[in-house]
């Protein structure tokens, strides 16, 4: 038999190499094929070949087209194979470079889809041989080295129970994170060993019998081949240790799609039945394309083959067309899932490369430490040699000294001089004097946060470009303990200890300002002494830091309660304005009422003026009419009187009549009644 045969990842090259040989990084999509299955017995007679013009209904136009002679529609695949001829070439092309991945430690899958009897299980017992044929040179190859194992194992899918093909009774098989899991696992020994395990499995697989099919598969099946690679490791110590990795390849075979007048199953029956399971599963495989990248053990595009089976018969052209449209739409599937081996990959790089950085991290300070530890013991020794009295290993500061806090180094500045941290707390009592010449600090000189000053003293001056930039806080005392070595200040005398540049000094740091003071000093102690009398002056400054603080705290509460007392007169006079404008209001109303009032009084007199002027008008004109009827009344008097004397009673009573008409008209006239 040809086949094409597969290099053992653990054999003649790296892992890395069969990787790289096999990936195809610019074609992250699966291989898509159809195969064209020969027509059945009874037509094989009238054509060997489906070609154009024949009463097919595919006909393959080239190697990679195939035409529905219906339609004449063309559909392009990366191959179209038929018949028995071409079983080899499809091997080749799909299920080969699957396999080889599965070697090289990728998990891969072939699936087989298309209409039922259209030649997915005979595919499927192919390929189940040619990977036999494929795998044993591997492991007689490996086996000397007891590395590589292959396993075997069957299951298929029927409606939605999972059944272990070599173990019928394994009930625990099910789908986890989209994995089989539970199935038997057969240790491959021989090829002749594992064609009786997949004939075996292949009598327990559900068959049913229709027209289409004699002994149609009423279910999916799984053929998984597993391969492990035992490598062995020996750790840092020397000690060995195992590493396995495993890979395997899969051989889906799906039931076919069928049409139930097409198979003869009568309506109800469990063969109708079957075939409507099967149609659904297939239709959700169809419509889920996707999904099938996660089916079993298939990851990323590289891994996957599909191959569609096709019936050339005419009465089959609408399941082909069908099974061709399925073919298509997988072809345009593209891996999203990467490969477990590349995670791991990653994975153990990150891992390589933070390790090679501690390492790193960690040479370089056991570097710097040594180094530190070489200048503290030269320093040790010139003390000693200077001075016999502190040669006891007393040296503040010392690794090797236990009496004088240390800060272990942590500090930027402890490589380079003395650092002296600011206490706040003073206690005076405890500051030692210049003759005292006590070697320890005080020991009241507790920081504020309760951490007590530290001393450290180290080796020789350094330079000036030496002293470290001023980030906080800090004063830096550069100490020499050599007299002959030149320092920033002097290079041959050793100068007066200038107490008053250091206690200017201070102000500043005080201030938030780093200063540094050098100084040449053969005697230690005087350096110490120094320090003792800087930190008890720099005790005090604290302090009358912080009296100035509280002043300044007092200061500022005094300024807000002018303030507060401010903001008051300001809302006590916006208050006084307020009342003002209301003052001014109510004037303003007032005013207006008076006016109101005036004018509504002078109105009254002058309607009283008028009325009394109308009263006494009214009666003048009474008087004058009284006095009008008096006069008249005496003209009438005078008149009748004169009548009675001179006329006769006759003519006196007529001439009565007319006076009394005359006198009525008058006071009509005069007093208007
Ligand atoms: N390439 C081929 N060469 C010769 N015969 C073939 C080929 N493909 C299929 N056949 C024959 O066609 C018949 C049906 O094939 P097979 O059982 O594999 O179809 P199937 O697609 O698996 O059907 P089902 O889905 O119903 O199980 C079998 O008799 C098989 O021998």
């Amino acid at each position: 038999m040809t086949s094409t045969r597969l290099t053992s990842a653990s054999s003649t090259t790296s892992p890395g190499n069969v990787t790289a040989a096999c990936s195809r990084p610019q074609a992250r999509r699966c291989e898509v094929a159809i195969s064209i299955r020969p027509p059945r017995q009874q037509d094989s007679a009238s054509a060997a070949l489906p070609q154009s013009g024949s009463r097919r209904g595919i006909e393959r136009a080239s190697t990679t087209v195939a035409r529905l002679t219906t339609s004449q529609k063309e559909h392009t695949f990366d191959g179209v194979y038929y018949g028995s001829s071409d079983q080899i070439q499809l091997w080749t092309a799909t299920a080969a470079p699957r396999l080889q991945q599965a070697v090289a430690g990728k998990d891969s899958t072939v699936i087989m889809a298309g209409q039922t009897g259209s030649g997915k299980t005979h595919t499927t017992a192919s390929f189940v041989q040619h990977t036999l044929h494929n795998i044993f040179p591997v492991l007689t190859a490996d086996q000397e080295n007891q590395n590589v194992s292959w396993t075997l194992s069957m299951v298929e899918l029927h409606g939605s129970s999972f059944k272990d093909l070599l173990q019928p009774g394994n009930g625990s098989i099910c789908m986890r994170q989209q994995r089989l899991q539970g199935q038997t696992s057969h240790i491959i020994a021989s090829a002749a060993q594992a064609t009786r395990l997949v004939n075996k499995g292949l009598k327990m697989r559900q068959t049913g019998s229709h027209a289409l099919n004699a002994t149609s598969s009423r279910s999916h099946m799984f053929v998984t081949f597993r391969q492990t690679t035992t490598t062995v490791d020996d750790d840092q110590e020397g000690n060995a240790g195992f590493h396995s990795t495993a890979a395997s390849f899969t051989l889906l075979d799906l039931a076919g799609s069928e049409r139930m007048n097409k198979t003869g199953a009568i309506n109800g029956s469990s063969l109708a039945q079957e075939g409507h399971d099967i149609n659904t599963a297939s239709l959700r495989l169809r419509r889920c394309a996707d999904s099938l990248q996660t089916l079993s053990s298939v990851e990323g595009g590289q891994g996957l083959a599909f191959i569609g089976h096709v019936s050339p018969e005419m009465d089959d052209v609408k399941e082909t067309k069908s099974t061709l449209r399925f073919m298509e739409a997988a072809g345009k599937m593209r891996a999203k899932v990467s490969t477990q081996a590349d995670a791991r990959k990653r994975s153990y790089a990150q891992l390589e490369q933070t390790i090679a950085r501690i390492q790193q991290d960690n040479s370089n300070l056991q570097q710097e430490n040594a180094s530190l530890r070489l200048q503290l013991d030269q320093a040790n020794l010139e003390a000693a040699s200077r001075d016999p009295t502190a040669s006891a290993g007393t040296l503040p500061g010392s690794p090797r000294s236990s009496s004088l806090p240390s800060r272990g180094g942590s500090s930027p500045c402890a490589s380079a001089g003395c650092t002296l941290d600011a206490p706040s707390s003073p206690e005076p009592s405890s500051v030692p004097s210049k003759e005292g010449r006590s070697p320890l600090p005080p020991a009241g000189l507790a920081s504020s946060a309760g951490t007590p000053p530290s001393l450290n003293t180290c080796s020789p001056a350094p330079s000036s470009e030496q002293t470290s930039p001023a980030t906080s806080s800090c004063l830096h005392l550069f100490l020499p303990m050599s007299p002959t070595k030149p320092t920033a200040h002097t290079a041959t005398q050793r100068p007066e200890l200038d107490w008053q540049q250091i206690t200017e000094t201070i102000p500043e740091m005080l201030g938030g300002y780093e200063t540094t003071w050098l100084s040449a000093g053969p005697a230690f102690e005087d350096e110490l002494m120094v320090c003792q009398q800087m930190a008890h002056e720099l005790a005090g400054q604290q302090c009358k830091a912080q009296a100035q603080m509280a002043g300044l705290k007092i200061e500022r509460d005094h300024c807000l309660q002018q303030a507060r007392i401010l903001s008051r007169k300001c809302r006590l006079q916006r208050t006084a304005l307020r009342l003002q404008r209301a003052q001014a209001v109510v004037r303003v109303g007032k005013v207006r009422v008076k006016r109101q009032e005036w004018a509504a009084t002078s109105h009254h007199a002058e309607h009283t003026s008028r009325l009394e002027r109308s009263a006494a008008e009214a009666a003048v004109l009474r008087e004058a009419r009284v006095a009008a009827q008096v006069h008249q009344a005496q003209q009438l008097h005078q008149y009748q009187h004169f009548c009675s004397r001179q006329q006769p009673q006759q003519r006196s009573v007529s001439w009565l009549g007319a006076a009394s008409a005359a006198l009525r008209d008058l006071m009509t006239s005069v007093l208007g009644f």
